[in-house]
């Protein structure tokens, strides 16, 4: 398979200050050594709870935060530290689509500046040209292109989603981060903007990396799924497999509380003891070994390697090693 992103021992931290002279006094391991990859063509689920840097790993990976230590390859080639007019040019073609429909579109700007504005950045077209353009993103993402003038607040929340798609279509990207993308859509309106995203997929030749706590959605769009757990990932696997092969404690809990229509199938829920380590203080060798109910010596003390146990099945736990 073609890889189109590779990520390496990916790490984020963020500085925690404080003391009279604000100093660094530790750190928030947001993102702390994730490796994996996203085929080209392919959609990547990545679920998990909220706080576990989801939203970090895919914004680290498209050089919109810094990364503290690892490695990103972008089709090809290495941009970990890619910087300045390079970095510049390679932004055309990664997108971030944002959660939140009603805070992420400028107001004051219509529907037509907003998504004509990437281009006018990075490329030198005449105004009709570039209105001819936003005409066809709207025509794509099925909004009407006489709503160039309109403003962002003239619109639904499921129609403002698509002007943000259009918006990071405009430059013709080959990849995208959807980061809770349809969270903030009423059920009827995220189904609509789900398949409008796997149309557009097939049309533009994308690549996504899906990001969502819900379940649902992620097992529906995805072609693999991925599970992070306190900045760490646990679990990697083709989407059916995960849900019918789930190896990771963390991963069979998780997937226990999503309902399963037949009943003859349904699994006791597991329910976790205690909340999820502050990533500031994460524990100990496996950062789930506190909630686990397999956990054994070994696991607060050595932190398991992410493997590929079964074909394409990645899992980090130690009661996978022989
Ligand atoms: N800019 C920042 N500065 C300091 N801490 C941050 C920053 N951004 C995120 N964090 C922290 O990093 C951790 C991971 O956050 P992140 O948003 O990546 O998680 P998430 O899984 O996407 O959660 P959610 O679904 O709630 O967005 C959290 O503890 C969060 O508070």
């Amino acid at each position: 398979m073609d890889k189109l992103v590779e990520v390496y021992g990916l790490k984020k931290y963020f500085p925690m200050k404080g003391g009279f002279f604000n100093r660094t006094v530790n750190y928030l391991k947001a993102v702390d050594g994730v490796s994996f990859f996203i085929n080209r063509g392919e959609v990547l689920g990545v679920v998990g709870e909220s706080g576990c840097g989801k939203s970090t790993t895919g914004r680290t990976i498209l050089k919109l935060l810094e990364p503290t230590d690892g490695k990103i390859v972008f089709d090809g080639e290495d941009i970990t530290k890619l910087e300045g007019e390079a970095l510049r040019k390679k932004r055309k073609e990664m997108q971030l689509i944002f959660q939140d429909p009603y805070s992420s579109l400028n107001p004051r700007m219509t529907v037509g500046e907003i998504i004509g504005e990437p281009i006018t950045i990075h490329e030198k077209v005449s105004r009709a040209e570039k209105l001819e353009r936003v005409k066809e993103l709207l025509n794509k993402v099925g909004l009407s292109p006489y709503h160039v003038r309109r403003y962002p607040h003239e619109f639904s929340g499921g129609q403002r989603q698509r002007i943000g798609i259009a918006r990071a279509l405009a430059l013709n990207p080959k990849f995208i981060v959807a980061d809770e993308s349809v969270s903030a859509l009423d059920v009827s309106i995220q189904a609509q903007v789900i398949n409008l995203f796997e149309e557009l997929k097939e049309e533009f030749k994308l690549t996504y990396m899906f990001i969502s706590h819900d379940l649902s959605v992620v097992r529906h769009i995805s072609d693999r799924i991925s599970v992070m757990y306190l900045g760490r990932m646990v679990e990697m696997a083709e989407t059916e497999e995960l849900f019918n092969n789930p190896m990771h404690p963390y991963t069979q809990a998780l997937l226990s509380a999503v309902p399963i229509p037949n009943p003859k199938l349904k699994k006791d829920r597991i329910i976790l003891q205690g909340d999820v380590p502050s990533p500031i203080n994460a524990p100990k060798g496996c950062v789930f070994h506190t909630r686990c109910r397999y956990a054994m010596d070994v696991c607060k003390h050595f932190v398991p390697e992410f493997k590929e146990i079964e074909d394409g099945h990645f899992v980090s736990c130690f009661l996978y090693d022989k």
